[in-house]
């Protein structure tokens, strides 16, 4: 499946998710977004995952994570250091050795001040002084965590997601769309930051449709594509017209940025002007 010398951190195979949804008043029916996936990630690797919107890049982090929505199946195997990963482990791993970035600031909680739900966790006496230190690592005012969720622009509650989402300790980050609306240098310093993770030893999941960006600390490329996986690529590959992606999709892909012969055709038709 990979080449990988690095030791597996998380192994993700033959991953399917199913909804069982009411519709019509009483008639049920099930849909099965994803199909098949599956990703690895080694100890100190960073695995960027790719793929338009819709493909199934969020689900397959909260299946990882064990937060799915309650009308969810999943089957197939998951392993964290080459353990099976069971929805008991799961909860024990969130937050701690497992780190999310979550897509969406909706996880924020509206009605505390930012600067408190960043002390969440943490020791007491610590508390304040690690606030600070963050703040300050993402860009942020002191006088900021007084501040209420919708006080705050797009760009600043990504940062204080970054903040309240990764601590120090863990070993795995998953980062799922964690640069969108952010300003440049700050873009910068998340990915040098996630880039730092990676040397300490952790293995990161880099959820984005921002595949220049995500190729500037990525190894490797997983490329997902209506709920399968269509290619695992390094992220070395990713050059040229594409010549050494051994997908048709990756390579439309690829060859469908701006920086590149800018196809218009594979964009209208195949992943939507917004996912570029
Ligand atoms: N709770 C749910 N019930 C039914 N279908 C769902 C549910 N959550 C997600 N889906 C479907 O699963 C598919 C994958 O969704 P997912 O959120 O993982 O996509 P994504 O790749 O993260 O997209 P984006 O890039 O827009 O964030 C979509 O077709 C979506 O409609
Ligand atoms: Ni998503």
């Amino acid at each position: 499946m990979n080449n990988t010398s690095k030791k597996p951190l998380l192994q993700v195979e033959n991953l399917s998710i199913s909804f069982s949804q009411y519709f019509k008043g009483t008639q049920k029916r099930v849909i099965r977004p994803i199909v098949d996936l599956h990703v690895e990630i080694g100890e100190g690797e960073i695995v960027a995952v790719v793929g338009a919107s819709g493909s199934g890049k969020s689900l397959l982090a909260h299946a990882v994570l064990g937060i799915l929505p309650g009308n969810a199946m999943w089957e197939g195997r998951m392993l964290y250091r080459g353990e099976i990963l069971t929805e008991e482990r799961k909860a024990q791993l969130r937050g701690g050795e497992i780190s999310f970035i979550p897509q969406s600031v909706n996880y924020l909680d509206p009605l505390m001040q930012v600067g408190k739900q960043v002390q969440i966790g943490l020791e007491k006496s610590v508390a304040q002084g690690i606030q600070k230190e963050l703040f300050q690592q993402y860009g942020l005012k002191e006088s900021d965590g007084k501040l209420y969720p919708h006080e705050l622009s797009g760009g600043m509650l990504r940062r204080v997601l970054f903040a309240t989402s990764v601590r120090e300790g863990g070993r795995l980050v998953i980062a799922d769309e964690p640069t969108p609306g952010i300003h440049p240098e700050i873009l910068s310093e998340i990915l040098k930051q996630l880039a730092q993770f990676s040397k300490k030893g952790a293995g990161v999941m880099l959820i984005t449709h921002d595949i220049m960006s995500a190729l500037e600390i990525a190894d490797r490329v997983a490329v997902i594509k209506d709920g399968r996986t269509v290619e695992i690529a390094e992220a070395a590959a990713f050059e040229g017209k594409g010549e050494r992606l051994k997908d048709e999709y990756t390579q439309r892909l690829w060859r469908a940025l701006p920086q590149n012969d800018f196809d218009l055709e594979f964009q209208r038709k195949d992943v939507g002007m917004q996912c570029l």
